[in-house]
């Protein structure tokens, strides 16, 4: 096993760190005035070492993160961003590009071991989803080239390892999903869960550090299937033609039956706290409201601070929702005072179509560690699953208009009449959506009470999501502000629609 000096770590956390993490895809501090990087402790995993990181910042909260370390010949091949250090003699490398350290991860898991520790141990668990026969002697394995916010590793072609990079002081909400929804539920189109490795302390809160599922051989995922249909579909727009194959219908469709079932393996009436239904208590009442009016008060500051870097026509959408604060409030406000007879549950809470692979003409649900921005203790929250779907509704807008304003094929038409042209494909994509997603349901349902609370919901969630992705298209895709700030422009119309006063027709065709 690797023994650090206390002169190692001193050079590895003043000299090697700050440099290496910057490196690293998964390290989210990269924009952040970093401070120093203190190795907090060192965890021995056979011949290598899990390094537990801290990051620290001049402003805000610091940061926990995973680093595995082996040291290995000279000679031995690894790809340069996993290499950390090199000396005369050795290098020193991220143990994920290490067969051994990989080996023993997957030996834990397939034997449910407890590697001590100094003040406690790492316990592995094994689920459902690993077979017996798959035993460690006739496993290889390999890094996968995923460069996210973690790591993949794939064992034997079948199963999918992901180290989480940044930890938290908590059980990762996707081991509890993943876990409850292979070994509690009927819901099987996800990756079954084949274990997880937890670092536990006494007195503490358990860490944890990696989760295996079953691997899937996918095709591609969905936003990448939904980009091919409107491939298809933007051929005929220059020529005034509107055409959509009758199979997309299909996969839309068929999507939301999935997602729907999905809601129905999560709703466990009598389950433990954890998963058990909860109502919109008026707790959870003021925590959604506050949460959005935090958002809303946060991107406000950041428009008005990046307006000047946005073209016209997206400026003018800006406009439209800065002046609408006041009628977003009150709609917002709302959320206190509403009859609300639905219930709540845990979800996925980040979906979209890149969270969904498609698999033989079927969908597997996949990263369940619910929204970036939120801490884990609120991703834990349980809320009404119309917020998922209004995540994939979000994501269907997403992609025509991505497709729409952002092609070459479609430069020469008007940008009004490519609104009327994307609103349609939107609308009829979110229907067929929606309506499949409810049948899987039956009516009614305790989670959906009535249609007045699901337009509600829907409505709030589609708001609230809209008006998240403002603030990670500003941050990470400038030329794309303009997609969620379309959202938000079509949910303020929404509202003003809701705020009209119903307007009947008299048989004479007079208004009353
Ligand atoms: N069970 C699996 N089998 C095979 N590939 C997977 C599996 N789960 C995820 N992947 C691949 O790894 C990528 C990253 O997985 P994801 O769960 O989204 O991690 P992250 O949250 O780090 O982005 C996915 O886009 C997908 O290509
Ligand atoms: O990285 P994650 O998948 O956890 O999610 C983050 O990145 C997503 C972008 O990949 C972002 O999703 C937004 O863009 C998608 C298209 O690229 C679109 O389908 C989604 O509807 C839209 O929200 C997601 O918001 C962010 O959390």
């Amino acid at each position: 096993m690797i023994h650090l000096t206390t002169t190692q770590i001193e050079h590895l956390e003043t000299q090697v760190f700050p440099t290496y993490f910057n490196t690293c895809r998964w390290f989210a501090g990269k924009a952040r005035p970093q401070k120093g990087f203190h190795i907090l402790h060192i965890l021995p995993v056979g011949d290598a070492v899990i390094l537990i990181v801290e990051a620290t910042y001049h402003d805000g909260a610091p940061e926990l993160y995973q680093l595995p370390l082996a040291e290995v010949e000279l000679e031995m091949e690894v790809p340069v961003k996993g290499v950390i250090e090199k000396t005369d003699t050795s290098q020193w490398i991220d143990a994920i590009y290490d067969a051994g350290f990989r080996h023993q991860l997957y030996t834990s898991i397939y034997g449910q071991l407890a590697l001590s520790t100094d003040d406690g141990q790492l316990q592995a668990t094994k689920g459902r989803g690993l077979a017996e026969a798959d035993a460690p002697e006739v496993i290889d394995s390999r890094v996968l080239p995923v460069d996210s916010s973690n790591s993949a590793m794939l064992f034997g072609g079948k199963y999918f390892m992901k180290l989480y990079r940044k930890l938290f002081d908590q059980t990762n909400p996707e081991v509890e999903m993943v876990s409850f929804l292979t070994q509690h539920s009927d819901f099987s189109n996800i990756p079954a869960y084949a274990g997880s490795i937890t670092w536990q302390r006494a007195g503490q809160p358990d860490v944890t550090l990696g989760m295996m599922q079953q691997a899937i051989r996918a095709e591609k995922d969905n936003w990448a299937l939904t980009g091919d249909f409107l491939n298809d579909f933007m051929y005929g727009v220059p020529s005034g033609m509107f055409g959509i194959n009758e199979s997309v219908f299909e996969q839309v469709a068929l999507l939301g039956k999935r997602t729907g079932e999905m809601h129905l393996g999560l709703f466990a009436p009598g389950a433990e706290e954890a998963f058990a239904p909860e109502k919109f208590d008026d707790f959870y009442r003021s925590f959604l409201l506050k949460r959005l009016t935090d958002l809303l008060d946060r991107r406000y500051a950041l428009l008005i601070e990046n307006y000047d870097k946005l073209d016209e026509p997206t400026q003018r959408l800006a406009w439209i929702f800065m002046e609408a604060r006041e009628l977003i409030d009150d709609f917002a406000n709302e959320m206190l005072t509403r009859p609300l007879d639905s219930l709540r549950i845990r979800i996925h809470g980040d979906y979209h179509l890149g969270q969904v692979l498609t698999d033989k003409g079927d969908f597997i649900v996949i990263d369940f560690e619910g929204e970036p921005e939120a801490t884990i203790a609120e991703r834990k929250i349980k809320h009404s699953p119309l917020k998922d779907v209004a995540g994939m509704i979000r994501s269907y807008h997403y992609a025509v208009s991505a497709k729409l304003f952002e092609s070459a094929e479609t430069k020469g038409i008007s940008s009004e009449k490519l609104q009327i042209v994307s609103d349609r494909w939107y609308k009829l994509m979110r229907d067929t959506y929606m309506d499949a997603y409810l049948e899987a349901f039956g009516w009614p349902h305790p989670l959906f009470k009535s249609q007045n609370e699901i337009n509600f919901l829907l409505l709030f969630f589609l708001l609230e999501k809209a008006v998240y992705e403002l603030g990670y298209e500003i941050s990470y895709r400038p030329s794309w502000v303009n997609i969620p700030l379309r959202g938000i422009v079509e949910v303020i119309r929404e509202i003003e629609k809701l705020k009209e006063p119903t307007v009947r027709i008299s048989r004479l065709g007079m208004q009353s």
